[in-house]
């Protein structure tokens, strides 16, 4: 019997329909960011999740001039400024790149809207109660993500995997480094080793969400560097003596370990002039509602 496949001239057919239908589905999407109704974040997330998807295959060009006041001669600039070649799709860019275009994007439409949905990292010498502050904004202020990290060091009594942290071997710990898992990444205190894992920290960033990382001062430094648009956080103790009297009344480290402890903090102590606000830890309550209202504020040009 005779093989009879589709002619040729029905592929192309087929080929041309789903072409205009792609172009109609773009097109679609650049009118919700041009009239307000996408958030070209949540666009941008979408296309790095799925290259092929409709989002995906949206040059950046139409991209930036669909959201409103960015001009065709901004856009230019803003193209040139990112290193990102007129050709590309939003489903082609790379990881940098991509990350470059969020933070760009980040401070510019909250600079118009108002609202500074941000990357708020809080730091700040042991014990001055960053882990009683976080805990505290989790429990009261459920819009914000607080990202769990991953650890080297054993659970503590009273420690859940998955909300204290993600407890890992030194094996697993390696493989999240060389996959690229983590956004950053130190060994703390000389011991263990700490890491914020970064799909979940994109992710809420992209979709809009505040993010706070309760990491400590060598982890701040790196994701300074790796999102220059994150605001740092200090948090400070009322006084040395208040510091000390938290960490030996909490008893969670030995004598050795407070003493190792303190020395780190007193270093720790001088990089406060790095960092882009402080807070005092006197009240944990009005600690916590200070690193919130912080989410919203524009932070000062260093
Ligand atoms: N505002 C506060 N007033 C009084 N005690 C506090 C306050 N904030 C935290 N503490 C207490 O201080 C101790 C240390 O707090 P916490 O463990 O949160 O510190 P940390 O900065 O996360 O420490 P580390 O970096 O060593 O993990 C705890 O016992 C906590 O209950
Ligand atoms: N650089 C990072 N530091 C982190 C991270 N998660 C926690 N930490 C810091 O580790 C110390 C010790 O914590 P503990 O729970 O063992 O007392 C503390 O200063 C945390 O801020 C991280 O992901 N990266």
């Amino acid at each position: 019997m005779a093989e009879y496949g589709t002619p040729p001239e029905v592929d192309r057919v087929a080929a041309s329909r789903a072409a205009v239908a792609a172009r109609r589905a773009r097109a679609a999407v650049k009118a919700a960011i041009s009239a307000g109704e996408r958030n070209p974040l949540d666009v941008l997330r979408v296309a790095g999740e799925d290259p092929a998807s409709v989002e995906g295959g949206i040059r950046v060009t139409e991209y930036l001039t669909s959201i409103p006041s960015i001009g065709v001669t901004k856009m230019h600039r803003f193209m040139e400024e990112l290193g990102i070649s007129p050709a590309k799709r939003l489903g082609g860019l790379g990881r940098h790149q991509r990350r470059r275009l969020r933070g760009f994007l980040t401070d510019r439409l909250a600079a118009q809207t108002g609202r500074h949905n941000r990357l708020v990292v809080l730091a700040g010498p042991t014990a001055v109660g960053k882990g009683t502050v976080a805990g505290h904004i989790r429990t009261h202020y459920p819009d914000v993500l607080l990202s769990v990290s991953a650890t080297t060091r054993a659970p503590r009594p009273g420690e859940t995997e998955g909300v204290s942290y993600y407890f890992v071997d030194d094996a697993e710990f390696d493989r999240l480094i060389e996959a690229g898992e983590l956004l950053e990444w130190a060994t703390v205190h000389n011991a263990h080793r700490y890491g914020t894992p970064r799909g979940p920290v994109e992710e809420a960033l992209d979709s809009g969400r505040s993010v706070l990382l309760e990491i400590d001062i060598q982890g701040a430094r790196k994701v300074r560097r790796a999102m220059p648009e994150a605001s740092l956080v200090f948090l400070l103790p009322p006084s040395w003596e208040e510091l000390v009297r938290r960490l030996i009344g909490r008893a969670t480290e030995d004598g050795p370990e407070q003493q190792r402890r303190l020395e780190t903090a007193k270093v720790e102590l001088a990089a406060i002039d790095e960092f882009d606000f402080e807070v005092v830890n006197t009240d944990v309550s009005t600690a916590a509602q200070e690193v919130v209202d912080l989410m919203q504020t524009r932070k000062p040009k260093r």
